[in-house]
C-alpha cells in the first residue's frame, strides 16, 4: 500500500513526512519551488517538541506514477484547486482507488464523487503551516493531528481502517467514523472564522462576529435538514490527543486563510467555507447575510491584494452589518 499524497504544502508536509518517517511508502505530487526543494534536501517539519527531516518520492505530476490498485491518493490542496487535481488523477489512470479528501469544507467529495467511486471524508484538525519551501510546522501535540475518516457519503470500510491504523503509528490519531460529514459540518462551523482571521489579522478577539457568524449557519444547517457533530474545544478527544502549543521561535502564524492571502496565492478557500453558508441559505430560502459578505470578502481581499490584518474589528463589524 502506498500513500500518495497530492498537493505537498502544510497539511500535506506533514502527513507526507511523518508517513514516511513511520515506514510507509509515501509519494508525494508537489510544484515549484516546494518540489525542488524536497527533492533536494527532503523535508523539515518543526513541531513544538522535535524538529524532523524526511526524504520521499516527490513527482510534480500524477502522470510520472503508475497507480497501483492499492494505493491511497490523500487530496490535500486547497478546496479551489481540487477538480483540477481530480482530472489529472483521471487523466493518469486512476480509477477505483480509493481518494480521502483531507481538506477543509463538504465540497470536495461530492466533487470526488462524480469522478471516481471510492471517496472518503477526513475531517482535519491540525493546525499547520507552510513556512518556506522544504519547510513545515504543526503546532499541536502529543499528536500531530486528529483525524475523522470515512466513505462519503456514509459508511466505514478496510481502506479507512488501514489508513487510521497508518496515520496512527506515524504520530498520528485516525478515527474510522460511519458518518464522517457530520464530523466535517462541524469543522465546517469552525472554519467560517477563517477570513474573519485573515481580514483583521490573527490574535484579535473575533469572538462575537464569530459567535453571530457562526449562529447563522446553524440556523441555515437545521433549515437544510444537516445534522453535525461538535469538533471543536468541546470534542472530550482533544483533552488527551490534540493541545495546540507553541511551536518555539515561531510567530503565530494564522489559520489556512490567513496562509493564503499572507502568501499571496491569489485565492483564497472562502466560497467552499462561508460559501457553503451562503449557498445552503440560497437553496432553502434561508437568509444568511454575514456568511454571503463574508464570502465576498474573501474575494475582494485577493482581487485589492489585502495582507492579513488590513480590516480593524470595527471595519469588519460595520461591513458584515451593512453600515
Ligand atoms: N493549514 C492548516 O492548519 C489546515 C488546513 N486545512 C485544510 O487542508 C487543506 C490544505 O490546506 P493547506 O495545507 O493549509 O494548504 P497549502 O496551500 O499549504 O498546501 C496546498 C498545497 O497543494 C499544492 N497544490 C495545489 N494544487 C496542486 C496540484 N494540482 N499539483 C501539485 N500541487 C498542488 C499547493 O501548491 P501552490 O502553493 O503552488 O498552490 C500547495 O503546496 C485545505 O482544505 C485547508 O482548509 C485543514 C486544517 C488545518
Ligand atoms: C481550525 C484551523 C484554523 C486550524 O486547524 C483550520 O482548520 C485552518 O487553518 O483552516
Amino acid at each position: 500500500m502506498r500513500i500518495i499524497i497530492h498537493g505537498v504544502g502544510a497539511v500535506g508536509g506533514v502527513l507526507a513526512a511523518a508517513l514516511s518517517r513511520s515506514g510507509q511508502q509515501v509519494v508525494g505530487i508537489a510544484r515549484g519551488a516546494q518540489l525542488e526543494a524536497i527533492r533536494a534536501d527532503g523535508l523539515t517539519v518543526r513541531t513544538p517538541q522535535e524538529t524532523f527531516s524526511a526524504r520521499f518520492d516527490c513527482v510534480a505530476h500524477p502522470s510520472e506514477i503508475t497507480f497501483e490498485a492499492d494505493d491511497l491518493i490523500l487530496l490535500t490542496m486547497k478546496s479551489q484547486d481540487t477538480v483540477a487535481a481530480l482530472e489529472d488523477l483521471r487523466a493518469a489512470g486512476v480509477r477505483d482507488q480509493h481518494i480521502f479528501c483531507f481538506q477543509n469544507g463538504v465540497a470536495n467529495e461530492p466533487t470526488a464523487l462524480r469522478r471516481f467511486p471510492n471517496v472518503h471524508g477526513v475531517t482535519v484538525m491540525m493546525p499547520c503551516s507552510y513556512l518556506k519551501p522544504g519547510q513545515v510546522s504543526v503546532r499541536a501535540q502529543p499528536r500531530f493531528g486528529l483525524f475523522d475518516i470515512g466513505r462519503y457519503p456514509h459508511g466505514a470500510d478496510d481502506a479507512d481502517r488501514s489508513l487510521a491504523a497508518a496515520l496512527d503509528a506515524a504520530g498520528f490519531a485516525g478515527f474510522p467514523m460511519e458518518d464522517v460529514m457530520q464530523s466535517k459540518y462541524g469543522k465546517l462551523l469552525m472554519n467560517l472564522g477563517n477570513i474573519i482571521e485573515a481580514s483583521v489579522g490573527p490574535g484579535v478577539d473575533t469572538a462575537p462576529l464569530r459567535q453571530r457568524v457562526r449562529s447563522e449557519a446553524e440556523t441555515v444547517l437545521q433549515a437544510a435538514g444537516i445534522s453535525w457533530v461538535d469538533v471543536g474545544a468541546a470534542d472530550p478527544r482533544r483533552d488527551a490527543i490534540l493541545k495546540v502549543a507553541e511551536v518555539p521561535g515561531e510567530a503565530r502564524p494564522g489559520g489556512s486563510t490567513v496562509q493564503s492571502l499572507r502568501r499571496g496565492t491569489g485565492h483564497v478557500e472562502t466560497d467552499y467555507l462561508n460559501g457553503e453558508i451562503a449557498y445552503l441559505g440560497r437553496r432553502h430560502d434561508v437568509e444568511a447575510p454575514l456568511n454571503a459578505r463574508l464570502t465576498q470578502l474573501g474575494a475582494d481581499l485577493v482581487r485589492q491584494g489585502h495582507s492579513p490584518g488590513d480590516l480593524s474589528v470595527e471595519d469588519l463589524t460595520a461591513l458584515l452589518d451593512g453600515t
